[in-house]
């Protein structure tokens, strides 16, 4: 896994090995020996991660909200899918992110989905 080889080749063991160093740990694990740049990487990993947990709680409300109109629409006699409305989302995302977006709108369709 290429996060245990930039682990392994960090500096904190080999430039501080007391401890000492209040960045050290951090230097360890942000791939760099300098330390500035490390804190900075730090800084802005603090951002990646509180983005990645919105991410992760908009697609899970996005899945639940898509399998609640697939399940009122089969209750009330209709299709589970509507490829027009699908077809409209790939092509925003297409659009917006190009071709990474078309498989990031694929991948939000089926997590709608479900089960198929
Ligand atoms: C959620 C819907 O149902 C299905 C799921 C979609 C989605 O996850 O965006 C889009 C179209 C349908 O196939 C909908 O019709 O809006």
């Amino acid at each position: 896994m290429m996060t245990d080889v930039a682990e392994q080749s960090g500096g904190a063991v080999r430039n501080d090995p007391a401890g000492t160093d209040p960045t050290g740990a951090a230097t360890a694990r942000t791939g760099t020996d300098d330390s500035a740049a490390a804190e900075r990487i730090v800084a802005i990993r603090k951002r990646i991660d509180e983005i990645d947990r919105t991410i992760i709680e908009l697609w899970q409300e996005r899945a639940a909200l898509s399998q609640e109109v697939g399940a009122t629409r089969m209750a009330s006699g209709g299709t589970r899918l509507v490829l027009s409305r699908e077809r409209e989302i790939l092509e925003r995302f297409r659009e917006a992110l190009g071709a990474d977006g078309t498989q990031l709108a694929l991948l939000l369709l089926r997590a709608g989905r479900g089960p198929l």
